[in-house]
């Protein structure tokens, strides 16, 4: 937040002093209105006259300079939008693999969206108005004090009494800013698990269930807002009433110095007019207050993401990998209860193929994350050609893989933007990606080619092309280890093996293929297969050493295939 203010300080300073000026100008319109007055009274036509074309200027004057507060204070509300969300975004992208996993993506939505938008209204806005109001209060003092002590000391009597409120329900509305925006990250995370479940939905006749559920969510979130406009309604009502009653006050002191001869006709409407710009700022300044105090648990929010800073992998080396990738005596917990792999002893070589196995939920997608730098709370080494990999620059290591998951991510583009993914490549790296995994075939049915949009998350792809398209994504990066983490379960076995095959006779790659397809042709062409039992690697060799052994792959192996038949 700070910094988003700080990088705007020049038209913050515009806008303030603009807010000044109209504001301190504002209050003028008293004086005039005394003049007026005075001279009608009088029957003064020389200061009648004169009085009408200086308001005709200065109404002028003041339009014009209300037009340029306005528009400077809307573009501060602009910019400061784009750099508060800039740094909310670069925040959350800042988190690692595993804090970022910890945190609903709703949330975020949520902070981008509802909480950047609460904070406009309840604190940029109010912000401002109170600035304003600051200054016409103590310009209507300053005049006041001029034409009689005695109202102005009665009214900053009454206005004491009117701070009194905001301070009553302050921390009451605080609580209730703070639900509204919690319940609105409830409402986005139940509203996106709904939309991304609508297939399930249909196809399972849910539709009245998810009605009864939106139905309840969409009621919690009005009515939390409703319990919070109560408080705030509540407040501006308490504040109208004593500030009607300040004007009373006015002018019945005010009437009772003119009787005495104290006071001029004019004066009495400059005193009442003056006595709007001292009651009605002292309002805004009551009903803002509690606003800006109420949302601070959101702004702290927003301050938490946007200036998230990741404390894993503090290391600077620069990562290579000419040799070995190691790992021994690993261990690792997600939440510090049970081991998820437990004394991993393991040696992969430059260049060579492995086949990581074993029953789902024993561990392989954790091994392949600890690997490539996901998660930092491991115990034991993992070293890259005898650097461990908390001493590495992580960042840079992941630059060497390319990860190709089972549910891939689709932007919603074409495909050739999924493929290049923003990156610039020629066009003979494009094609040799797209022959290489097999994206070239269903491209033929296409008429719009490479340029083919694939919709939201690639809803108009089958499962097989859009592996395909992750496949292509990951050849034309060029890395040197590719993790293939059941990336070709979705195509058809004969493209996936035709695309395993060419990943498999690719020289300089390192490929560690997690699979849970036991086709023996695929699995001879691998150079080791990891063999891994509840956390464990239990038995590690080529296929025909592991069937030798007549151990547990043996056993997994023959329950997989009669399980497939
Ligand atoms: N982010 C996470 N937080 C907590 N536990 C997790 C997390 N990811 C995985 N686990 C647990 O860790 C264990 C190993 O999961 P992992 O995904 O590594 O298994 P896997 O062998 O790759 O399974 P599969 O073949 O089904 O993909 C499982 O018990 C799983 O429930």
């Amino acid at each position: 937040m700070k910094q988003a203010l700080r990088k705007n300080r020049w038209l913050i300073a515009v806008t303030v002093l603009f807010s000044i000026i109209v504001s301190a100008a504002s209050v003028l319109i008293a004086i005039l209105l005394q003049r007026i007055i005075d001279a009608a009274i009088q029957g003064n036509m020389e200061l009648f006259w004169q009085t009408l074309f200086f308001s005709i200027g200065y109404v002028l004057l003041l339009g014009l300079l209300s037009y340029i507060y306005a528009i400077s204070s809307k573009a501060l509300i602009r910019n400061w939008t784009i750099v508060i969300r800039d740094q909310v975004f670069r925040g959350v992208f800042r988190r690692n693999f595993e804090a970022f996993s910890t945190t609903n993506t709703a949330d975020y939505l949520s902070a981008l969206s509802n909480d950047i938008k609460l904070i406009e209204e309840n604190y940029i806005n109010p912000l401002l108005l109170t600035l304003q109001n600051i200054v016409i209060f103590v310009f209507s003092l300053a005049i006041m004090l001029f034409i009689s002590p005695l109202v102005t000391g009665i009214l900053i009597v009454c206005t004491v009494l009117m701070f009194v409120v905001p301070s009553l329900f302050g921390s009451a509305l605080q609580n209730k800013q703070n639900a509204v925006s919690e319940q609105m990250s409830v409402f986005t995370l139940k509203l996106k698990d709904l939309l991304s479940g609508y297939e399930v939905i249909k196809s399972f006749a849910l539709g009245k269930h998810a009605d009864r559920k939106f139905g309840q969510e969409n009621a919690a979130a009005a009515n939390t807002r409703f319990a919070a406009d109560r408080l705030l309604a509540m407040n501006e009502s308490v504040s109208e009433i004593l500030g009607i009653l300040t004007q009373f006050s006015v002018i019945f002191i005010a009437a009772y110095l003119i009787i005495t001869g104290h006071l001029s006709a004019g004066s009495l409407v400059a005193l009442v007019q003056l006595s709007n710009g001292f009651v009605g700022p002292v309002l805004i300044i009551m009903q803002s207050l509690p606003k800006i105090q109420g949302v601070k648990p959101v702004v702290d929010r927003i301050n938490a993401l946007a200036d998230y800073k990741d404390h894993s992998f503090q290391g600077v080396l620069e990562p290579t990998f000419q040799d070995n990738l190691k790992v021994s005596q690993l261990s690792f917990a997600y939440d510090d209860k049970k081991d998820v792999l437990l004394d991993i002893e393991l040696t992969l070589h430059k260049g060579k193929k492995y086949a990581l196995v074993g029953q789902s939920g024993c561990g392989k997608s954790t091994l392949v994350k600890l690997l490539t730098g996901c998660y930092e709370g491991y115990n034991g080494m993992i070293s890259y050609d005898d650097v461990e990999l908390k001493q590495l620059d992580v960042e840079r290591l992941q630059q060497m893989v390319s990860t190709i998951h089972q549910n891939v991510y689709m932007f919603d583009t074409d495909i050739l933007q999924n493929i290049c993914l923003d990156e610039d490549f020629s066009e003979e790296a494009i094609q040799s990606a797209i022959q290489r995994s097999g994206v070239n075939k269903f491209l033929l049915q296409m008429p719009q080619g490479l340029h083919t949009p694939v919709s939201e998350n690639g809803s108009s792809l089958s499962g097989g092309q859009r592996q395909r398209i992750a496949v292509a994504r990951a050849l034309i990066r060029n890395k040197p280890i590719l993790v293939l983490d059941e990336g070709t379960s979705a195509i058809d076995m004969q493209t996936a093996f035709e695309i395993e095959s060419k990943l498999l006779s690719l020289p300089g790659l390192t490929l560690i293929t997690i699979t849970h397809n036991m086709n023996p042709d695929i699995l001879m062409m691998y150079d080791e297969i990891i063999y891994m039992e509840n956390g464990r690697i239990a038995e590690m060799g080529s296929l025909e050493d592991l069937l030798a052994l007549g151990g547990g792959f043996s056993r997994f192996i023959t329950l997989e295939k009669s399980a497939a038949v």
